[in-house]
């Protein structure tokens, strides 16, 4: 990886010796790597990361990261690996390489990247509303749905305008195979300033208030659950008001097995719904459970034949969405009373806490570090 970092900073200098990147270049192309629509992959990431260093930081004055830190030494490396290169040299370099990433097509009808970003943003997370039903659809098919750092805070952000607009319920889906794969692990390998600790905390902050925006949400909350389903995704359904799942569903929370722990207030709703017996094989040892399972466990209210389920369940849905609205939101309110919803707030923050720590653990950084160099897969 070295080899490689050194040899396209050298190759990219040389052919760009007579251009310069200007300052707005510069912040125009650190923006536009935040709309990339594909992930430019591990390799790529540490590049820009190490051109972005040495263009805003100079040489790379910081210690070597511990031998276990696995994450930081990667990318202390690539950036120590351009040695004394000028820092106009890796601005420019930066911007090429940002260019090279974006497809032609893109390019011409970016313009202004502020402009452009809600619009780029909202495409892995589709929001619309019909027949009174504002629907959330996970929108990330080549990447089994994973959840980016993006993607939580538009979630929180279609919650909390749902929870307003005049749809009667809200309903969440995944577009192709998967519902969702859970948190996307690219989320902790895409550090791009500041430290690890911080880096953590705003995670942390993060996690809690998309979980906050589930607990509190006002009206009836529907999953419908179009195949398998991966931790985050998983735990969240024990917030939700109904579950329906197609018979292809699987249901798998593999926390052990990443060196990370519950979320999501699963800690506290997975043993009240299923009992504590089963909730500790699925959370503790990352039992995966099928849509059958799930429903005699009862996480899932209802399970259909996948070549049915999108017809019986949107004509069930949509006939529900047409029983009165405050009705609905009332009988939510007395199940999920406000005594309820503060122990849910106390369990999310402990959870987020817990989870805090546990992203810094070596247990966590070794089963991140092993999926993105694809030695492991669930
Ligand atoms: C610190 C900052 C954090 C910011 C906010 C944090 C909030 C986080 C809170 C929650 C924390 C954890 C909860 C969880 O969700 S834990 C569960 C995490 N998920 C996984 O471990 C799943 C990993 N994926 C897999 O094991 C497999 O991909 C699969 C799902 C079993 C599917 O296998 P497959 O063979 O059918 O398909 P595959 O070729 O592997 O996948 C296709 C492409 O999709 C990419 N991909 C799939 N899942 C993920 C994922 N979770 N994260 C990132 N990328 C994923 C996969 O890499 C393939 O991509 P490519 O084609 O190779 O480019």
């Amino acid at each position: 990886l070295l080899q490689v970092v050194r040899f396209l900073a050298a190759r990219v200098h040389l052919g760009r010796a007579t251009m310069r990147a200007s300052q707005k270049d510069f912040d125009n192309a650190v923006k536009q790597v935040k709309l990339l629509k594909e992930d430019p992959g591990n390799e790529v990431k540490v590049k820009l990361y190490a051109l972005y260093k040495q263009a805003t930081e100079g040489s790379c004055n910081v210690p070597k990261p511990g031998v276990f830190d696995f994450i930081n030494k990667v990318k202390w490396d690539a950036w120590n690996a351009l040695g004394s290169l000028p820092k106009e040299t890796a601005r420019q370099n930066y911007v090429d390489l940002v260019s090279s990433l974006i497809p032609s097509s893109e390019a011409s009808s970016r313009g202004e990247p502020g402009t452009q970003e809600k619009l780029l943003a909202s495409e892995d997370v589709v929001v619309t509303s019909e027949d009174g039903i504002t629907k959330i659809v996970f929108n990330r098919p080549t990447k089994k749905n994973a959840i980016t750092t993006q993607m939580y805070q538009e979630i929180t952000q279609a919650l909390k305008t749902a929870s307003k607009d005049n749809s009667a319920m809200t309903v969440f889906t995944g577009n192709g195979d998967y519902y969702s794969s859970g948190n996307d692990l690219t989320n902790f390998t895409s550090t791009p300033s500041g430290n690890i600790e911080e880096f953590a905390k705003r995670g942390a902050d993060i996690l809690r208030d998309f979980v906050d925006t589930f607990i509190d949400f006002p009206k009836p909350l529907v999953a419908v659950v179009n195949g398998p389903a991966v931790g985050i995704s998983v735990t969240t359904l024990g917030l939700f008001d109904v579950v329906y799942a197609s018979d292809k569903a699987t249901f798998h929370t593999p926390f052990s097995h990443l060196g990370q722990t519950p979320e999501a207030c699963s800690s506290y709703t997975f043993p009240k719904i299923m009992g504590p017996a089963k909730a500790n094989e699925m959370l503790i040892f990352g039992k995966k459970l099928t849509a059958g399972e799930a429903y005699a466990q009862g996480l899932v209210t209802e399970v259909f034949p996948d070549s049915t389920l999108q017809k019986e369940v949107w004509a069930r849905l949509k006939a529900y969405a047409k029983l009165p609205p405050n009705a609905m939101r009332i009988s939510k309110s007395l199940i999920k009373s406000s005594s309820e919803r503060e122990k849910l707030h106390a369990v999310n923050a402990e959870e987020c806490t817990t989870l805090q720590a546990r992203w810094l653990s070596e247990e966590c950084i070794g089963a991140v570090t092993s999926f993105m160099s694809r030695k492991a897969k669930l």
